[in-house]
């Protein structure tokens, strides 16, 4: 199980949420749904260990998130090209991930990547042919848990259904947890197993 125990997160003496508990089963898809500015990035951060809560901690199976290896909490995010290096290739990002080449093929046939996107830097992608890789990165690392931030709000309604239709079809077969956040009231109806409200402080 995945847990958040009694989380506080502030900037600059701001608080933006305190003793936050959650607790995100194997197999659930859990929407954190809150006012824009309430903090789901910031919690989606926490969860996934990029970020350090001011007081609280994140468990898996009652351990803290590992420091070392894959994190089995991945993280996608609402703006992929941050999450990229510019200076890398599609190919070598991909060729980086813990997964084997039978896989990274599977997952990329999976979510529609083209192979003539590999050879491409970055910026020579669209945000959905980008995100595609992101995505198909954070599954290479074999996540237990995922944490799903925003990741379709700039794309098309034809690539967001595509995409969270893979994703689907992943997360049962891996009984992944998801954690997702969107403004769109309709892909949260369609995904989620369970609603999680932050209220803004
Ligand atoms: N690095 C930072 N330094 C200072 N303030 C920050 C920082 N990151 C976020 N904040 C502030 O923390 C609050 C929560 O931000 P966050 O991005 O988590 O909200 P959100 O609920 O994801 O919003 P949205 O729905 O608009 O994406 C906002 O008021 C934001 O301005």
């Amino acid at each position: 199980m995945l847990e958040a125990h009694n989380l506080t997160a502030a900037f600059d003496g701001r608080i933006i949420f305190q003793n936050l508990s959650l607790a995100v089963e194997p197999g659930e898809r859990v929407q954190v749904a809150a006012p824009s500015g309430a903090g789901k990035t910031t919690l989606a951060r926490i969860l996934a260990g990029y970020a350090r809560p001011r007081a609280g901690e994140v468990r898996i199976d009652g351990a803290p998130l590992p420091r070392r290896g894959a994190c089995p909490v991945q993280l996608i995010g609402q703006h992929p090209e941050r999450a990229t290096d510019p200076r890398q290739r599609m190919s070598a990002m991909l060729a980086e991930a813990s997964a084997d080449e039978e896989e990274l093929a599977r997952l990329g046939a999976a979510f529609g990547i083209q192979d003539r996107w590999l050879s491409r830097f970055p910026h020579e992608l669209s945000g959905g042919e980008l995100q595609r890789f992101c995505i198909v990165r954070a599954l290479a690392a074999n996540p237990r848990y995922l944490i799903a931030d925003e990741i379709s709000t700039m794309l098309d309604a034809l690539t967001q259904a595509q995409i969270w239709q893979a994703l689907l079809v992943e997360a049962e077969t891996r009984d992944l947890g998801l954690v997702f956040t969107t403004h769109s009231a309709a892909l949260a109806e369609r995904i989620a197993t369970r609603i999680v409200e932050l209220r803004p402080q």
